[in-house]
């Protein structure tokens, strides 16, 4: 039945790179009681190089004559006085749901460290990424020279040889003696090794990096302790580029530095910090982060924690597909196509500081704006009712002992806030080690996670950080179990517990996400696969005493053909949400999909046939 592989090594989507924008992790929420596709953002914009919208429209990629030229004719780009460039929907056109807006091949990427080996650094694919006939592939081979990075095949390593040439000289003297202690450098040197390197081939005087030089600094706003990353990241860059000023003249410095396209060490920070600002997570066809991204055109797009579109790469990269950006809802003339950079299922607080640290901004979104009317409630910050069956939530008291009433079913009951808030900082805490133990000891961070989630059983599904736990605990479970061989008793508990977290997960992100969110879509299929695998004695939910979830998470699952009803359930759905995150098909996850579908349909009818088939004997 489904093969789990694929799900195996996937990386929980909660947050991007080191330096991330735009992530097709980003998620939003509907609040309860209006739809998401009535709301957008006010626009107080102004034609580029034009004092009105008409002389705009009139002019495709408005900036300078040349660049973007992947922008389609329905988009433009304008400046609004408070985010800056943007794009926008033109006057008179508008754009449905699933539509892929932009589709370009970044200008640079690379995949994360622990990710070279598992991924094709060209496609992205990793030997389990899909069943789609044309993107199977069988296994990956490293590069002879360097031994740092790894293809599926001839035709990938070819398409990555002109990015790969240079980065395979410094990665190979990387391997060779007297640099052992040095290590691979990560993503974000290396991909601007590749961009520099890229710049050097095709020339400064170029489009291609005029856009590069166009992407916003925000080097003039970084205080003291903000400049401190950059000038690692400087230092780290200048070394595999084999600049060394502390050892070096400093005429042979500025020298290297010129033949780089550097006038001088500052010219050098500012590429860093618009590196800092534009680029994003690079994400797999199944949204698992891998590494990062630059694209000076879908980096235009201004941030929402409400957001209307999403940054994906459906069918990975290189020979194989591009990054697209995909509207989630209809697009209306004059609206702005609007990204979340970060992940929208943190609650406000979380979001805001992220955006100020990183980006420099006060996001003044619907969604941050909502939290300020007292009677709407968070679900990102919610309790669930205790009345039996009752699907209302409650806004979390600060501190003390309080009486909180549910707005749904009139219930009241008492909480002791203090210890809640106190056990919410504790999860948050606990997340966090969980998050980055996931690779190095999985046994570790399953040990973390589930010794604070029965404290954070009062909280909604949705709620923060209750729903990210559930979906890494899902991903460590996964990771546990696959391993095991079909006998191994410890098996189909682990496997029964993956599809319970997968039910909770789902029920969380409804919540948070937009329909169409591609997040859902790939949750969808998750689960299916995980209520498809072979389970060896006809399991049903573990009782509370033997499973290692809390007894309040434990959510009752089909068995037999009603499990596989339910599976073919879900698969359905994924069919209706994928096509709508990740644009036509669903990508390669939607095709995944229809395979499964397909098979579970005809497991299925066989089961009936075989049933009709004793009840006439
Ligand atoms: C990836 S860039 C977006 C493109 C940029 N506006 C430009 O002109 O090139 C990110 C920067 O845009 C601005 N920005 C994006 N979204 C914003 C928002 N919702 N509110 C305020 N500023 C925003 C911030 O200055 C942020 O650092």
């Amino acid at each position: 039945m489904a093969s789990f592989a694929a799900l195996k090594d996937k990386r929980r989507i909660r947050q991007g790179p080191s330096f991330a924008s735009p992530s097709a992790g980003s998620s939003t929420a509907i609040p309860a009681h209006q739809d998401a596709s009535t709301l957008s953002e006010p626009v107080e914009s102004q034609a580029v190089g034009s004092p009105s919208l008409a002389t705009e429209e009139t002019k495709p990629n408005a900036y300078e004559t040349g660049l973007y030229a992947e922008l389609p004719e329905y988009l433009d780009i304008r400046v609004s006085n408070t985010r800056g460039r943007g794009i926008y929907v033109k006057e008179g056109k508008s754009v449905n749901a699933g539509t892929s807006l932009i589709k370009v091949k970044p200008h640079a990427y690379s995949l994360s460290t622990p990710n070279l080996d598992a991924h094709c650094t060209s496609c992205l694919l990793n030997p389990q990424s899909s069943l789609s006939p044309g993107y199977q592939i069988t296994q990956l081979r490293r590069c002879t020279a360097c031994l740092s990075v790894s293809y599926c095949s001839v035709e990938c390593q070819k398409h990555d040889w002109k990015d790969h040439k240079e980065e395979c000289r410094v990665l190979k003297a990387l391997r060779g003696p007297g640099h052992q202690d040095q290590g691979m450098p990560g993503e974000a040197v290396r991909a601007l090794g590749r961009l520099v390197w890229a710049r050097k081939r095709l020339g400064g005087d170029t489009a291609w990096w005029r856009e590069v030089e166009l992407m916003q600094s925000n080097i003039e706003h970084l205080d003291h302790k903000q400049h401190e990353p950059l000038a690692m990241l400087g230092l780290a860059l200048c070394r595999y580029l084999g600049i060394s000023p502390q050892d070096s003249p400093p005429d042979q410095t500025a020298r290297k530095l010129a033949d780089l396209g550097f006038s001088s060490f500052r010219a050098l920070t500012n590429f860093l910090s618009r590196f800092q600002t534009n680029s994003f997570s690079l994400t797999t066809p199944d949204l698992t982060n891998i590494g990062v991204a630059i694209s000076p055109l879908a980096a235009l797009i201004s941030h929402s924690c409400l957001p209307n579109a999403v940054v994906v790469f459906p069918t990975g990269l290189g020979r194989r597909g591009a990054l697209e950006v995909i509207a989630l809802r209809d697009l209306q003339p004059g609206d702005e196509v609007l990204t979340s950079y970060l992940d929208v299922a943190l609650p406000r607080a979380q979001r805001q500081k992220e955006l100020k640290d990183r980006y420099l901004f006060d996001c003044t979104c619907m969604l941050c704006a909502r939290e300020r009317n007292p009677d709407w409630v968070d679900p990102r910050s919610a309790m669930r009712c205790r009345t039996e069956g009752c699907t209302g939530r409650i806004r979390i008291p600060e501190s003390g002992t309080a009486h909180v009433q549910c707005n749904t079913c009139g219930s009241s009951f008492a909480v002791d806030a203090s210890s809640l808030q106190q056990y919410i900082q504790l999860g948050i805490g606990a997340l966090e080690k969980a998050d980055s133990l996931q690779f190095s000891d999985p046994a570790k961070a399953r040990y973390l996670v589930n010794s604070v989630l029965r404290h954070l059983t009062p909280l909604a599904r949705s709620a923060y950080p209750l729903l990210s736990m559930l979906q890494l605990l899902q991903q460590l479970l996964i990771t546990t179990f696959s391993v095991l061989p079909p006998e191994n008793q410890e098996r189909d508990p682990l496997l029964q517990e993956a599809a319970m977290c997968a039910a909770l997960v789902l029920a969380g992100m409804d919540d948070v996400y937009p329909p169409g969110h591609p997040s859902k879509g790939v949750q969808f299929v998750t689960m299916a696969k995980l209520l498809m695998a072979e389970i060896s004695n006809s399991a049903t939910a573990p009782s509370p005493g033997t499973s290692s979830l809390p007894a309040d998470l434990i959510v009752p699952l089909p068995t037999g053909i009603g499990r596989l009803r339910m599976a073919l359930e879900l698969l359905s759905k994924a069919s209706k949400e994928l096509p709508l995150g990740f644009g036509k098909d669903g990508g390669l996850v939607g095709k995944d999909a229809t395979v499964l579908a397909v098979g579970l349909e005809r497991e299925i009818s066989m089961w009936n046939a075989f049933r009709t088939n004793k009840q006439i004997r």
